[in-house]
C-alpha cells in the first residue's frame, strides 16, 4: 500500500483521518475493509465520475470482498436538489443497506453534500465516506461534515452537520478534471491563505502552474488546505465561530449562484468564490479595513490563475441589487437579522463582521452592478 499524506480530524468519538496522495482509489477496498471488515457499501456517484473512475473503485472493493451497489445521479449543481436527494434516498433504501453499513461519497461537492446529507438522515444516520475527486471537494467539501442541498430560498438551507468516517483524496484522479473544474476548486485553496495564511498565498503566488500541473506542489497546496481546515473544525465543529471564517466570499458567492439558478454552465461554486472573495476584499477597502491596493492584488492573483472576478463575467447576468440582497438575507450566518460577512484587514487577516449595515452592503452591490453594465454595454 502508498504512504499517503494524512491528516487528522480531532472530533473526540467523531475524528477520522484525511488521507492524499496518488493512487489511492485502487486501495479503497483494502482501506476500508480495514476500518469496516462485514459492512455494506452504497455507493453515490454521478455520470462524469462514474464514466472514468467507478470501474477502479468497484474492482478494489471486490477484491477485498466488499458487497456494494451504485446510485448514479446527473452531474451538477443542480443535483443538489429536493428531487435528487428524495432519489438518492430511495435509492439508499432499495439497497437494503443498513444503519451500520456505508454510503460512499464518490465525486466532487455536489456528490458529497448530497450523499453525505442522505447518510445523515437515511435510518436516522449511516456512517459515510468520501472519496473526492474533484480539486474543490479534495481541499474543502469532503472534510467537516456540511452536508445538504439547495433550495430556491436559497444555497444548501437545508441540510445537517454529520462526519464522515474517512476520506480518501486520491490526487491521480484530478488529472481527468476539467480545467474549468480544477481552476474552480483553485479558488478554494487560495481561500485558505487569504483567511489566515499569507505565507501560503506568496506560495501559490510563486507556485500557482505547478499546483494546475500536478505533482508534488499540487500534494502539498491540498495538504495545507485540509490541515486548515481541520483545525478550524475540530476548533469549532457546528460553525459558533471561528468555522464562519471558511466562508470568506461565500456571502456574496451564494448570492450569485442562486441568482444564476444553479445552473453550472453560467456559474459553478468555485467561481462564485472568486467572485465574491474579491467583492469582500473591495467591500472591505471600501469600509476603510484594508488597504486601497488589497482587492487587486486578490483579483490578479486569481485573475491569472483563469478565474473570473468579475460580476460581468458572469454569463446572463445576476439581477438587481435587491434581489441579490434577497438572497443574502437568507444567508445562516444572518443573527438576530443582522448580516455577518468576512471581511479582512489585509493578506491573510480575515475576521468575522457582524452587524454589517444593510444599506451599506445595498450601495456597494449598486455600484457593482452598474460598473458590470458598463463593461457589457
Ligand atoms: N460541504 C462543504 O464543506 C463544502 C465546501 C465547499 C463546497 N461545497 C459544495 O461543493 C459543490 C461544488 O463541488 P465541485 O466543485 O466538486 O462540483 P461538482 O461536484 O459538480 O464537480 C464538478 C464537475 O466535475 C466532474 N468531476 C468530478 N470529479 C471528476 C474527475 N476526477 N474527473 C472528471 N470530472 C470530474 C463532476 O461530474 C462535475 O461535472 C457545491 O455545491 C458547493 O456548495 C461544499
Ligand atoms: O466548511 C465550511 O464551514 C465552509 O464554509 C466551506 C465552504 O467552502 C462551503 O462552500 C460550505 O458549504 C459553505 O457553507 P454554508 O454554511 O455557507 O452553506
Ligand atoms: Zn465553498
Amino acid at each position: 500500500m502508498s504512504t499517503p499524506i494524512t491528516v487528522p480530524v480531532v472530533l473526540g468519538a467523531r475524528s477520522y483521518e484525511i488521507l492524499i496522495g496518488p493512487g489511492l482509489l485502487p486501495e479503497a477496498g483494502a482501506r476500508i475493509a480495514a476500518l469496516a471488515p462485514q459492512a455494506r457499501l452504497a455507493i453515490v456517484t454521478d455520470e462524469n465520475v462514474a464514466a472514468l473512475h467507478l470501474a477502479t473503485l468497484t474492482a478494489s472493493l471486490d477484491k477485498a470482498g466488499l458487497a456494494h451497489q451504485t446510485i448514479v445521479v446527473k452531474p451538477g449543481e443542480a443535483s443538489k436538489s429536493y428531487a435528487t436527494f428524495a432519489e438518492v434516498c430511495d435509492g439508499l433504501l432499495a439497497t437494503r443497506v443498513e444503519r451500520g453499513d456505508f454510503v460512499i461519497a464518490f465525486g466532487g461537492g455536489v456528490i458529497g453534500d448530497l450523499a453525505g446529507f442522505a447518510a445523515a438522515v437515511i435510518r436516522r444516520g449511516m456512517r459515510f465516506i468520501q472519496i473526492p475527486t474533484s480539486l474543490l471537494a479534495q481541499v474543502d467539501s469532503s472534510v467537516g461534515g456540511k452536508t445538504g442541498i439547495n433550495s430556491r430560498h436559497g444555497k444548501n438551507l437545508v441540510g445537517a452537520f454529520h462526519q464522515p468516517s474517512l476520506v480518501l483524496a486520491d490526487t491521480s484522479v484530478l488529472d481527468t478534471l476539467s480545467k474549468r473544474e480544477f481552476r474552480a476548486g483553485y479558488a478554494e485553496v487560495a481561500k485558505y491563505g487569504l483567511i489566515n495564511d499569507a505565507p501560503f498565498f506568496l506560495w501559490l503566488e510563486r507556485n500557482w502552474r505547478d499546483v494546475m500541473a500536478g505533482g508534488k506542489a499540487r500534494e502539498e497546496a491540498i495538504a495545507v488546505s485540509c490541515r486548515s481546515k481541520a483545525g478550524i473544525v475540530a476548533r469549532d465543529e457546528t460553525e459558533t465561530g471561528e468555522r464562519a471564517l471558511l466562508n470568506l466570499g461565500h456571502t456574496f458567492g451564494h448570492a450569485l449562484e442562486a441568482l444564476t439558478g444553479y445552473n453550472s454552465k453560467r456559474l459553478v461554486h468555485g467561481e462564485g468564490v472568486s467572485i465574491g472573495m474579491v467583492l469582500a476584499h473591495e467591500f472591505s477597502a471600501r469600509l476603510g479595513l484594508c488597504s486601497q491596493e488589497m482587492p487587486s492584488r486578490v483579483a490578479g492573483h486569481l485573475a491569472e490563475a483563469g478565474l473570473p472576478t468579475r460580476i460581468d463575467q458572469v454569463p446572463g447576468g445576476v439581477g438587481t441589487a435587491a434581489e441579490l440582497m434577497n438572497a443574502i438575507t437568507q444567508d445562516k450566518k444572518v443573527k438576530r437579522g443582522k448580516l455577518t460577512f468576512i471581511l479582512t484587514r489585509g493578506l491573510g487577516e480575515s475576521f468575522i463582521a457582524n452587524d454589517v449595515d444593510p444599506a451599506a452592503v445595498t450601495g456597494f452591490l449598486e455600484e457593482k452592478l452598474a460598473d458590470a453594465q458598463k463593461v457589457g454595454a
